[in-house]
């Protein structure tokens, strides 16, 4: 009715011919909005170019109060543009750069020259901007800054979303944060367990079909403000792997990379509908003679170093416009790939110590800042060329400037106009321009909604043009039990073994037709992703990196959905999804409505997940009032009390298939909310694995060493009526408004999908349904223990004939003949 009468309306107002003449000066001025957007664009484009492509600063840190007094002699100096260093009495050496940093200036000088790059990446260009240097000279300070003087990292951040704002198109960003730990990728936004000792490398870096990198498995969250994104920073932050070395008492041991993507479909003159920005916060470099590191900070020292010079040579190789850029000679370089080369925009700002005890250093990360900036420097030998060039690009600023008021004054003059039409009309079209614009971007971003998690638009598991280091094996498919959604919410073949597809698919119809019947179904959509990878193990605790919240691969995060705008995905999807994409090993669940930031930052907050070690091994559950562990009174919390964990290990001692069946009946007894909840549990072999630093004393005690077959338990429970009353995540524990619990019996189905691990889902079911769920899992166990131990038996003597042919090759080989076989006989 209200589409009828709008339309009604517009016709009646079409009538009028001032209306008609508004409409015909909106759809001009449009036009030249987005003209005047394309000649900015290349405008800046082009200045960009005449700046590089790929710039190089330089920032000399000043004296820190307790160097001061030991160190009086300056050993550098600097103009605008160079910098000197007195390398002996007599003798100093000169370097330039596009910009050099004294040791005064402030971080809004600094930052003011990753401006342009910021619109640039408005524009859809990849920008990259690292932080290079000695470890201790700054890098951290340069990038994430200090709370009364934010680096570039939240300038930047908020710098695109005031940009972004004041685009005519509405963008849509997701953000996410990793660090590269000695070759190893690992998600900050996943916070661990304090200093636990297991290291997880869960993340694999795969090729979109547009030839964009897609990290897998990395979280990906939907922001729209500033807001939320730095308190997702501070999140990621709190979990980098820092150590106290000599030369720095908070010492990054990596690299921290930050990322935020930008989608914008409406606006047609942009290069990529996705790009992304990477603001990277490398490891320090350093002389490890100097150092005099031992043990881990050696190690970590060293991978550091390789990833710099492998970084190195990839700038070098793109600056000198070669065939052959090494990309793959490091993860850093790896993820940063499609962020770095000509279409991109690189920012490098290399920091040096002002002391001379750190002249070596310095000489080093001077030399790499050179390789990197070769080609300025050729350029630079001709004087004319250079007036030239500043003078091109003076006029080029020019342009910019005068095109952005331009632009300015289109866009008032549409908002005027846009006034005068809802005026004539009575109703608001900028609204209707700006909705249609918003949807567009959500319906993109909802479509490509897997993107963030998964992997981009397009994404293309394998691809035959991709070079073999980037696919994945099959043994990197196995940790992963990777499983790629499509694009479309469509679910990809498997990389897994047949036997466990058989599994996972016959315990999702079984959870299907019984969430079916309970009628309990969400229609919360949720995206789920999963994270796997391998340990490395702890080290004695003089080598200890602090992973502030360490996790172990076999954890699990979920996120509580408080928003009532999801997704018409069914949570029967989004369990299949979960538990398909599990994979036999753990699930990550992703909302990805617009509060997603929140729920993500109030589950991740300190101490709410927490793990038990109990019977040898582990399980994982979140609460949701972290305040109190032992509420199961207070209905809303859904999580395993003392006793029930308990409980847990002395059901959990018999052998697989018992054990199974008897974790049905223990898990009942999990309290649940009767707002809809996932809850989470894993049981994973705690064999490899430290104990939990964190563990409360009696959840320690609890614990119960013994030779249970070791299996993974992954547990998915869900309660009906979130949807009908959601809870604000921030309230929850307080709010006493709701109704009454329901007396809502959880019903389980399980399925063991190998020898080793097991998958275990409750869905919250109606009480009568219990025995026929019960039933369903006995008949599915059972029937895959039969054919376990069919294709096991098979499996053992087929290995024994192999060996045996082996074995008599062997013989052959070695020139016996059948005397050889017969003076064995005998
Ligand atoms: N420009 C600056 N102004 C004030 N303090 C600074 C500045 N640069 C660095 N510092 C201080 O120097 C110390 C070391 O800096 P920071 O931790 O940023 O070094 P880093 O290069 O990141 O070291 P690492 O590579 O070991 O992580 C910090 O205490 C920081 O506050």
């Amino acid at each position: 009715m209200f589409e009828k009468m709008k339309h009604t309306d517009c016709e009646e107002s079409n009538n009028n011919p001032c209306v008609s003449k508004i409409q015909d000066a909106l759809a001009s001025l449009d036009v030249q909005l987005k003209e005047l957007s394309i000649q900015r664009r290349r405008a800046l484009n082009y200045f960009l170019d005449l700046k590089g492509n790929i710039r190089v600063f330089c920032r000399v840190r000043l004296f820190l109060p307790d160097e001061i007094r030991g160190y009086a002699r300056r050993v550098l100096t600097s103009d605008t543009t160079k910098l000197f260093l007195r390398i002996a009495d007599d003798k100093n050496k000169q370097y330039s750069f596009d910009k050099v940093f004294h040791p005064q200036s402030t971080q809004e000088e600094v930052f003011s020259e990753i401006e342009p790059v910021i619109k640039s990446a408005l524009d859809g260009y990849n920008v990259c901007i690292f932080a290079y240097g000695q470890t201790g000279t700054g890098k951290t300070y340069s990038m994430e800054g200090v709370p009364s003087n934010p680096g570039l990292v939240p300038r930047g951040i908020r710098a695109i979303f005031e940009q972004a704002s004041e685009s005519n198109y509405a963008f849509q960003f997701t953000f996410s944060m990793l660090e590269i730990y000695m070759g190893t990728l690992r998600d900050l936004l996943v916070p661990q367990s304090t200093k636990q000792r297991v290291h997880k490398a869960c993340l694999s870096i795969q090729m979109n079909s547009l030839g964009g990198i897609e990290i897998e498995n990395l979280v990906s969250i939907k922001v729209s403000n500033f807001e939320q994104v730095k308190r997702l920073y501070n999140l990621g932050s709190r979990s980098r792997s820092i150590a106290s070395t000599k030369s720095n008492s908070k010492s990054s041991r990596s690299h921290c990379l930050t990322c935020i993507s930008l989608t914008c479909s409406a606006a047609p003159e942009r290069q990529k509908e996705t790009n992304k920005i990477w603001m990277v916060d490398l490891g320090g470099s350093e002389r490890l003679l100097k150092t005099q590191a031992t043990g881990r900070r050696l190690e970590e020292g060293k991978a550091i170093n390789l990833s710099l010079s492998a970084l190195g040579d990839v700038i070098s190789a793109l600056q000198h416009k070669k065939n052959h850029v090494p990309y793959r000679n490091s993860k850093l370089t790896q993820v940063l790939r499609d962020s770095l080369g000509s279409d991109s925009k690189t920012l490098m700002f290399v920091h040096v110590s002002p002391k001379e005890e750190d002249l070596c250093e310095t000489i080093c990360s001077l030399g790499f800042a050179t390789r990197a900036r070769s080609i300025h420097l050729e350029s630079e030998k001709s004087p004319e060329l250079q007036a030239k060039r500043e003078v091109e690009m003076a006029k080029l600023q020019q342009t910019i400037t005068e095109v952005e008021s331009e632009q300015k004054d289109v866009q008032r003059e549409i908002g005027r106009l846009n006034e005068r039409l809802a005026l004539l009309t009575g109703f608001d079209q900028s609204n209707d321009v700006h909705a249609k614009g918003s949807l567009i971007a959500t319906e993109d971003l909802h479509f490509t909604g897997e993107v963030d998690l998964h992997s981009a638009k397009g994404f293309k598991r394998t691809s035959p043009s991709l070079p073999r280091f980037m696919k994945p094996t099959i043994c990197s498919k196995q940790k992963t039990g990777s499983v790629h959604l499509s694009s479309t919410g469509t679910r990809k073949k498997s990389s897994i073994p047949s036997k466990m597809k058989r599994s996972a698919s016959v315990y999702a119809e079984s959870i299907t037709s019984q969430a079916k019947d309970a009628a309990c179904l969400s229609d919360y959509g949720s995206d789920f992703s999963m994270s796997t990878g391998y340990a490395i193990q702890g080290h004695g605790a003089d080598d200890d990196t602090e992973w502030s919240q360490g996790t172990s691969e076999y954890e699990i995060k979920q996120v509580i959905f408080p928003d009532q705008e999801k997704s018409p995905r069914s949570s029967t999807t989004s369990l299949h999804d979960g538990c398909f994409n599990n994979g036999g090993i753990q699930v990550k669940e992703i909302n990805k409505n617009k509060h997603f930031a929140e729920d993500w930052l109030h589950l991740q907050t300190t101490g709410q997940t927490r793990t038990h070690n109990v019977g040898g091994k582990r399980i994982f559950a979140i609460p949701v009032d972290k305040r109190n562990i032992m509420c199961k009174q207070q209905n809303r919390v859904i999580y395993c009390n003392q006793a029930e964990i308990q409980n847990f290990s002395k059901t959990n001692s018999g052998p697989t298939k018992k054990t199974n069946l008897n974790d049905v009946d223990s898990l009942e007894s999990i309290e649940l909310d009767e707002a809809r909840r996932f809850i989470v549990c894993s049981l994973t072999d705690m064999e490899d694995t430290q104990p939990d630093q964190n563990q409360d004393h009696d959840q320690v005690a609890a614990e119960r060493k013994g030779g249970q077959e070791q299996e993974d338990l992954t547990v998915l429970t869900e309660t009906p009526g979130f949807r009908e009353n959601p809870v604000s995540v921030d309230s929850y524990g307080e709010d006493r408004s709701r109704p009454e619990r329901q007396d809502n019996k959880e019903e389980s189905c399980m399925l063991p999908r190998t020898t080793r691990r097991s998958l275990f889902a409750t869905h919250a079911l109606q009480p009568d349904q219990h025995t026929d769920l019960k039933e369903s899992v006995i008949r599915i166990t059972s029937c895959h223990d039969e054919e376990q131990g069919t294709n096991g038996l098979f499996l053992k003597t087929i290995q024994r004939l192999w060996a045996s042919v082996l074995l008599g090759l062997g013989i052959q080989s070695l020139g016996l003949g059948c005397d050889f076989f017969h003076a064995l006989l005998h």
